[in-house]
């Protein structure tokens, strides 16, 4: 897909004939420098946003040229979001935000499997808590949940762990790589550190719009070199 924003001198290619597989039942972190164009394909890849060319699938599905409606339902059923602002409802129980969702699309939760998502999440005991009573890994557990609970074909993550500190952030990660192992969920992560890529079964390096590398099983060290590889072509 390509996406272009602006027309003549403005015109930003943010996305440059880019072509990826985004494999079911695995964890895919996103990573690149700042203006890469990381958002952008997420955004295009969860149609939040346009292509300017190119055919987007999800679990089957061609999204791109789906009308808003059909689109606004597809995100709704098949889709779950987890964003670095933890979203949720101040006046909801953590309970309440986890099922929602759920319930908006005019489904009847389905108790064993928000069960076995609670727990996989560690929440048992704060169900009963509104979110200004979690801490901040607390509350973007809850939001995990909240997005695993619907039992989505993917779950888009943008820089999950962006307000959290690094014990809090660990959490989270190691729940949203629990929730693909155990499972089965699909989940694509956005995210600038390479110890939170490190959790990924494979990292897709963006550069300029374009796709110039990927690692699979990567560690924090091995991401790193890549990145102050790429910092080496760029600046030279
Ligand atoms: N709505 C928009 N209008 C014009 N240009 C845009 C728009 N959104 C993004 N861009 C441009 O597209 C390019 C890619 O942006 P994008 O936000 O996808 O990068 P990113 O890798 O997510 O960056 P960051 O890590 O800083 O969030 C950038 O050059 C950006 O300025």
């Amino acid at each position: 897909m390509t996406k272009a924003y602006g027309e003549g001198d403005t015109r930003v290619v943010a996305l440059d004939a880019v072509d990826i597989e985004i494999p079911r039942g695995r964890l895919t972190a996103i990573m690149g420098p700042s203006g890469s164009g990381k958002s952008t394909l997420m955004h295009c890849l969860a149609g939040l946003d346009s292509v300017t060319r190119g055919r987007v699938w999800i679990a089957g599905t061609e999204i791109t040229g789906l009308k808003d409606k059909e689109l606004t339902k597809l995100r709704r059923d098949k889709i779950g979001f987890v964003f670095q602002a933890f979203n949720l409802l101040p006046t909801l129980t953590a309970e309440e935000n986890i099922t929602l969702p759920t319930a908006i699309a005019g489904r009847k939760p389905d108790a064993d499997w928000v069960e076995q998502v609670v727990a996989a999440v560690g929440l048992q005991d704060r169900l009963r808590h509104r979110p200004a009573e979690l801490s901040g890994g607390q509350q973007q557990r809850v939001a995990c949940a909240r997005a695993l609970a619907a039992r989505p074909e993917i779950i888009f993550a943008d820089e999950p762990t962006g307000n959290l500190d690094s014990r809090a952030g660990a959490e989270v990660l190691s729940f949203l790589r629990r929730s693909v192992d155990v499972l089965g969920q699909t989940v694509v992560m956005v995210t600038h550190d390479p110890g939170a890529a490190s959790y990924a079964h494979r990292v897709v390096f963006l550069a300029d719009g374009r796709i110039v590398d990927e690692l699979a099983d990567p560690t924090a060290e091995g991401v790193l070199e890549r990145m102050k590889r790429f910092d080496k072509i760029r600046t030279s």
